[in-house]
Parts: structure tokens; C-alpha cells; sequence
């Protein structure tokens, strides 16, 4: 199994990218997918959320209001990280239950059928820096770019106040941090058409070079 981060800040492009890989073959995890599953209402982390973020966070039906934890937390930075510090643990879990559930599934499918094909999977990672305790999880880190106004513009396409937006930015790692961890970093500055070839191509490039021939950050790597 080949295990990819994509990392990238607020509507940089990560889903526009992973929805691409995952029609040339790959298996798709979103971060923001296992936080919501971090705060749903059956979570263990719900009694600390509630004694950090008052009583009233919680929706009747036992889930975390969102946009209202989101006004508290992205209210300071020293907010942010306690939040961060509550959910990134169970976080991290949750991503490596999945990693784990998809390299049995995979080891399972090569004892019927040695001749499968490995699994690649891409992992979006919106706080790459955040992420620096998984980074043994991944064999390659790559990322995607796109200048400030563009990515406001497309989070208001979606209803992201612009406010919201800067508050979010402000708490999340630089390009400058991006590229220098990342081995590839995508520009999504033109059409969505004109990235979804170019991350075809990348595909078509890594499957002629093969997977288990990329170079896998340090053994299986843990650098930073
Ligand atoms: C505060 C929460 C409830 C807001 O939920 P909401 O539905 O509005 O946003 P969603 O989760 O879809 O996130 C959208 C984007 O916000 C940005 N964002 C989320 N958390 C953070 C953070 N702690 N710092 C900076 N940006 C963040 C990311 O770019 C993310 O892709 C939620 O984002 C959350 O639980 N964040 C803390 C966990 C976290 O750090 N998640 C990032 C993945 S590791
Ligand atoms: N090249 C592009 N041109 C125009 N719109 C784009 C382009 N790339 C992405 N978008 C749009 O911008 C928005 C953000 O893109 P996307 O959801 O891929 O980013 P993201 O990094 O996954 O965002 P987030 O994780 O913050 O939700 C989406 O509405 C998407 O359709």
C-alpha cells in the first residue's frame, strides 16, 4: 500500500485533487471527515469539548453545533489549540484505524489474488504541520497551492464568510511550510479542467515509474 498526504490550506483544491485520484484508482481519507466523526454524538471527546466550549455546544441530538464551536474556537489562537488539543488525538486515531483497516482489506485481497494491484491511498490534510506525530503513516507528501484571493473567492462561492475565512488561514501553516515538506506540489491557479489533467498526469507518470519504486520518506519515514 502506498500511503499519500495532500496537504493544502483552505480551499486550496485537496478534494478537486484527491476526487481526481480517486478516479484513476486511489482510495480517498478526508481529515475534515474524521473530525466530524471526532464530534459526532456518540464521541469520548464530548464531556472535554463541553467543559471548553460551554454546556450549550451541543445540539439536541447530542452532536457539536459546528459553526458554533467554530465562532469559539477560531476566536484566538489559544482557542484554536485547545481545541486542536481535545480533537487531534482522537483524530489521528481514527486515521490510523483506517490505514490499518485498508492495508488488512489489501492483504486479504493478495492472498486470493497475488497479482492485485497495491493500494493507493490519499490522505487530505488541511494542517500538515499539525499532522508532523503521523507523518510515519505517509510515503509521500505532496500538496497543492493557490493564491489567497482565489481560495477566499471559491470558499465564498461556497458561503464561507470572508472573515471566517482569514480567521482559519491565520491558524494554518504557510505555502512557504507546504513546500518544504511536500515532494510535489501542485499550483491550482487555472481551470479545475486544466488541474485535473495535470494530476492525471502525475498519476500516469508515478504507475510507468511504479509505486514501490517512489522513494519512501526516510524508512517508512518519521523526518519532519
Ligand atoms: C471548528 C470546526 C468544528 C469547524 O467545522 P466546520 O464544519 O465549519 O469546518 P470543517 O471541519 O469542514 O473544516 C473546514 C476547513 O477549516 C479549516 N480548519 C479546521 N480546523 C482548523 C484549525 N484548527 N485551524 C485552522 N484551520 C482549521 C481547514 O482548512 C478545514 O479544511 C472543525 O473544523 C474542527 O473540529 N476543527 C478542529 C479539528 C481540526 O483541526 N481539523 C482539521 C483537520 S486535521
Ligand atoms: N481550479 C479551480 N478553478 C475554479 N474553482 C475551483 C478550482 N479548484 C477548486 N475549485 C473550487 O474551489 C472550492 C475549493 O476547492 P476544494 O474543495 O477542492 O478545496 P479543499 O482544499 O478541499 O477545501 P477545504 O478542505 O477547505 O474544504 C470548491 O468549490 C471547488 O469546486
Amino acid at each position: 500500500m502506498h500511503v499519500i498526504y495532500l496537504a493544502g490550506g483552505i480551499a486550496s483544491g485537496k478534494s478537486t485533487i484527491s476526487r481526481t485520484l480517486q478516479e484513476c484508482g486511489a482510495v480517498r481519507i478526508d481529515l475534515d471527515d474524521l473530525s466530524r466523526e471526532a464530534l459526532a454524538a456518540d464521541s469520548p471527546i464530548l464531556p472535554q469539548i463541553m467543559a471548553e466550549f460551554g454546556d450549550d455546544i451541543l445540539n439536541p441530538a447530542g452532536s457539536v453545533k459546528r459553526e458554533l464551536l467554530a465562532q469559539r474556537a477560531f476566536s484566538s489562537t489559544e482557542r484554536a489549540v485547545t481545541l486542536e488539543e481535545i480533537e487531534l488525538p482522537l483524530i489521528d486515531k481514527l486515521l490510523r484505524e483506517r490505514v490499518a483497516e485498508l492495508a488488512a482489506q489489501e492483504e486479504a485481497e493478495r492472498a486470493a489474488d497475488p497479482a492485485v494491484a497495491e493500494k493507493v491511498v490519499v490522505v487530505e490534510v488541511p494542517l500538515l504541520d499539525r499532522m508532523r506525530g503521523s507523518f510515519d503513516l505517509a510515503d509521500e507528501i505532496i500538496g497543492v497551492v493557490c493564491p489567497l484571493n482565489a481560495r477566499r473567492a471559491r470558499a465564498g462561492q461556497r458561503g464561507m464568510d470572508p472573515r471566517d475565512f482569514n480567521r482559519r488561514v491565520d491558524q494554518q501553516p504557510s505555502e512557504a511550510y507546504i513546500r518544504a515538506h511536500c515532494s510535489h506540489v501542485f499550483n491550482n491557479i487555472r481551470t479545475a479542467d486544466v488541474m485535473a489533467q495535470e494530476v492525471r498526469d502525475w498519476w500516469a507518470e508515478r504507475v510507468a515509474q511504479g509505486w514501490e519504486n517512489v522513494p519512501k520518506r526516510g524508512a517508512r519515514g518519521s523526518q519532519a
